[in-house]
This record gives structure tokens, sequence and C-alpha cells, in this order.
């Protein structure tokens, strides 16, 4: 799996790719430019916008590179070059074109604007001259090429500052950062390039990523046809409580998930009143009835639990967690479920599996969702080890931890931003944990199997929860 680095790692990572390379810290800078500028759009006029660091080092190469290609090129400086160091103040000075100190005037004049304001370095909010030349970049007709990270947006968690370059395309030179997949990344890089200048992957196995990129390929597990000699009781017991009065849909959309993931024999528990609709809706679920509190349920055996969607907060709803999270069954922690989690001072062992969105995970850490958001890596790896599970955190990037390792989704859009669409990955993980994949494959696995569906199906606009079930197995075949 691509392996996502953060900026501290960086220098540690040029260091070997230069040594690799056997070639100086200079060099190393050119071929960064040279494979920046290969992936330009097709041009005439280009705009190549430069800052403090290596970054603009590299916008200034890039820029020559472009002149002596014979494209009409204009460099606007953003520090002098006599106040450069290092590599930067080098190509500032091989730089033969033309320059300016300010924005130039008619800013629609380029075909294309190359950002290379700020890179792993950025350390702050860009103000001032940053600030006016980021929003002159995105006022600009031109197409935008970002070099290695849009400026303005955070490498190591994904957080974009006001204002960030748009960029139409970036280019990650040797690696990539968790902020070009999470939280605001994907919606600022554009079309993602990643440039290995060559370098195989092994020259930085000293260095310890901090995520991992999941992969289609995970799903290919999936694809291996189910044995002629297996019969339902094959593929697991899988029961899902939830769904208190008025809710049932979340219940029946996570079995039916679950049963489309490929399940075996799936049982859901709801309200007295409820439960007999279950098999109207879906007749290959069964049903079982929770009354309250003097209730003492029979549970019957099961593999995996999937509890929490459309549970509520009611004495109903923590009658039933209460039961169920004492019974011992290895469990999918979802929705309310969680919710009712963070009010508790003890946490059962056999959850196996939670899957908060930010604000979930907000009230079990007992801080704001803009925390949450703005390191979301380390919010996920806090609680997969405080609670010693797998931990989802959905939202853009969704990020899978086991306390060991993390990993992030690349696929996925906005079209998932809808009703039940939680339900239905919650359903999906227990279905597969039911089958007999791990947790963390079983995270693994749905979380890019759900993305990808959204993928196949690029409505670009809301894909219902029913409809996304529906698709599922279209992306396996
Ligand atoms: N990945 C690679 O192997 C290679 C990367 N290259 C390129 O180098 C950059 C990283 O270069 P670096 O110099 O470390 O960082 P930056 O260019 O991003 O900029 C750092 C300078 O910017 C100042 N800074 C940071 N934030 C702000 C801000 N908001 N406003 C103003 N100034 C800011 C920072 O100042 P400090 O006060 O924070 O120290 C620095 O002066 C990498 O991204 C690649 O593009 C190599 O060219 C080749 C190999
Ligand atoms: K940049």
């Amino acid at each position: 799996m691509q392996p996502l680095y953060r900026s501290q790692q960086t220098k540690p990572i040029d260091a070997a790719a230069a040594d690799y390379l056997q070639i100086d810290s200079y060099q190393l800078m050119q071929r960064a430019a040279l494979a920046v500028y290969r992936h330009l759009p097709d041009c005439e006029t280009l705009l190549v916008v430069t800052g403090p660091g290596n970054n603009g080092g590299d916008g200034w190469v890039l820029a020559e590179l472009a002149r002596q290609d014979h494209k009409k090129v204009l460099v606007w400086a953003l520090q002098k070059p006599a106040t450069l160091s290092g590599d930067a103040a080098k190509a500032a000075e091989d730089y033969q074109g033309e320059v300016v100190y300010a924005a130039p005037a008619e800013p629609d004049q380029f075909d294309v604007v190359v950002d290379a304001l700020f890179g792993t370095g950025l350390s702050r909010a860009p103000g001032g001259l940053y600030q006016d030349a980021i929003e002159y970049i995105n006022q600009c007709q031109a197409k935008v090429l970002s070099v290695d990270i849009p400026s303005g947006l955070v490498g190591d968690t994904g957080v974009a500052y006001i204002p960030t370059v748009q960029a139409d395309k970036t280019v990650a030179i040797l690696n990539m950062m968790p902020g070009h997949i999470t939280a605001d990344g994907r919606d600022y890089c554009g079309e993602l390039i990643l440039d290995r200048l060559a370098v195989p992957e092994r020259v930085y196995a000293d260095i310890d990523p901090s995520a991992y990129v999941l992969k289609q390929a995970m799903l290919n597990l999936l694809k291996q046809a189910r044995k002629h000699n297996s019969h339902k009781g094959s593929y697991g017991r899988l029961l899902v409580a939830g769904g208190q009065h008025g809710m049932l849909g979340a219940v029946l959309l996570c079995g039916t998930a679950a049963l489309v993931s490929g399940a075996g024999l799936i049982q859901l528990i709801t309200t007295q009143e409820q439960a007999p609709w279950v098999p109207v809706h879906r007749p290959e679920l069964m049903a079982l009835g929770f009354t309250g509190s003097e209730h003492q349920i029979h549970i019957p055996p099961a593999d995996v639990l999937i509890l929490g969607m459309g549970l509520g907060s009611s004495q109903w709803s923590k009658a039933l967690w209460q039961q169920l999270m004492t019974a011992n069954i290895p469990t999918v922690l979802d929705a309310d479920g969680l919710n009712l989690l963070a009010d508790c001072d003890e946490a059962a062992d056999s959850i196996a599996v939670m899957t908060p969105h930010p604000k979930e995970a907000a009230r079990l850490l007992n801080c704001a969702v803009k925390d949450i958001q703005a390191d979301r890596i380390k919010a996920v790896e806090t609680l997969a080890k405080r609670y010693q599970c797998v931990v989802v955190l959905k939202g853009s990037g969704t990020i899978i931890s086991d306390g060991e390792e993390n990993f992030i989704c690349p696929y996925g859009s906005a079209d998932l931003a809808t009703a039940g669409t939680g339900d239905v990955l919650a359903g999906m993980i227990g279905g597969l944990m039911a089958q007999g994949f791990s947790a963390l494959q079983s995270a693994q696995m749905a979380v890019v199997w759900h993305a990808l569906t959204a993928d196949h199906c690029a409505l670009g606009r809301c894909l219902t929860a029913s409809d996304l079930i529906r698709h599922l197995p279209e992306v396996l075949i």
C-alpha cells in the first residue's frame, strides 16, 4: 500500500532519495521541477508564483525549463532572490527570464499558473502578500498547477487555511502526505499525481509512514468464488440491533447491506411493534422484538453484532444497548451506540470496530468537531488506542486505524453525504466480519467498496442509501 508521510519526514526522504540517486540536493530540486514540468497542461504562456522556501525553488527551476522550452514565462516572486537561501537562491540565480515582484496586471493573459508558494514547510495561515497572491491565483481563469501541494493546505492534516490555492492539478514530489487525500485535501488538489522521481519505495523503508492509502485491489479477496461445498451457515450469523420507534429504516438498511455483502444469517432486533414489518420490507431478514427495560432478551447465537443504527437514547435504547454490550459478541458499534458509549465510564472488550463520524468522535473524545477535523489521524489513533479496537473515522478521506497503523481511503465523493449511507457501511463491515474476515480487513474492504460504489455511480448528486446497496455488486464484477 502507498505510504503517506508527515512533513517532518520529508527531509529524511529527500536525503535518502538524493543518496539513492547519487545527486546533491540542488540536482534533486532540478529533477523535482522537471517532473512537475512534464505534467504541465498544454500552454503557451505561464505565470510561476514563487515563495520563500524550496517549493519556490522548484518554481524557479521550472520557470527556467519552460523558458528554454520557448514558452512565454513570467515569475512573480513573493520573496526577492537576494533574500532566498540555499537551493532556492541558486534556482533563482539560474533563472534567466522575466521577473516581477507585484501582482501582474491582466491575470487572464496566462494559460497556466504554477503555484510554487509553499510546500511541506507551510507553518501558519498565509497572510499579507501571500494571502493576496493566493487570492489572485484563485481568481485567474488559467489552469492552476500546484507544486507538491496546494499552497495553504496543511500536508499533515488536510486542513486548508483560508485562503488556499484551488489547484486543477497537483504534482506531489517523491511522496504523498495525508493532507493530499483527507479532510479538505481532495477539494483543493484537483487531479493528484505522485512523481517518485524514479526512486523506489524501499529506499524509505526505515521511515515510518503516518498512514497508508487503501487500494481498490483489496476487493480482490471478495471476488473469489464461494466454495461449492458451503451453505448459509458458512457465512456467519449476524445480529443487527437498533431502530427505535420510527427508525426501522436504519436497521433495515444495515441488515440489507450485510446481506448483499454476503453474510449468511441475519437477524434484526428492533421494537416489538416494528419487528413484524422487517420481513415485509426484506424477506431475507429475520426479526426479533425488544419490548423494553423489563425484557431480558434471549440473544440468539451470533458471530457478530452491529449495534447502534437509529438506536436513540431512550430507556428502551439504553436497556437494549446494555444487554447487548454485555453479551460478549464481537461488535461493530455505530451511531447512537457510540453516543451511549460516550456517556459510559467503561467500554466492553467486545467492541471490535467503531464507525464514528466527526461529531460522534468528538463526543467520545470530549472535544469539539473542529478539534477532530484539525488532525483526523491523531483523533482516529487516539480512539483506537483508548478503546483497543479498529476505528473508522468517516468523512472526506475516511481513515481507519487499529492503533498501530492508519489507512486512508482515496475514493468516494460527497454523493455519499446522505442519510443512511453510514448504516450501510456498518452493515458491510459486520457482514464481512461474519464471513470470517478480521475486523481490520472488514473495515478496509467495506470502506473501499462503499466509496468505489459512489465513484462507479458518479451521479454528481446525492446517492441514496438504498441505491448505494443496489449498486454494490456492480463494483465487484
Ligand atoms: N519532497 C522532496 O523530496 C523535495 C521537495 N522539494 C520541495 O521543497 C519543498 C519544501 O521546502 P521547504 O523550504 O522546506 O518549505 P516551503 O518551500 O514550503 O517553505 C518554507 C518557508 O516558508 C515560510 N513560511 C511557511 N509558512 C508561511 C506563511 N504562512 N507565511 C509566510 N512564510 C511562511 C517558512 O518560514 P518559517 O518562518 O515557518 O520558517 C520557510 O521560510 C517541498 O514541498 C518541495 O516542493 C525539493 O525541491 C526537492 C525535493
Ligand atoms: K505549492
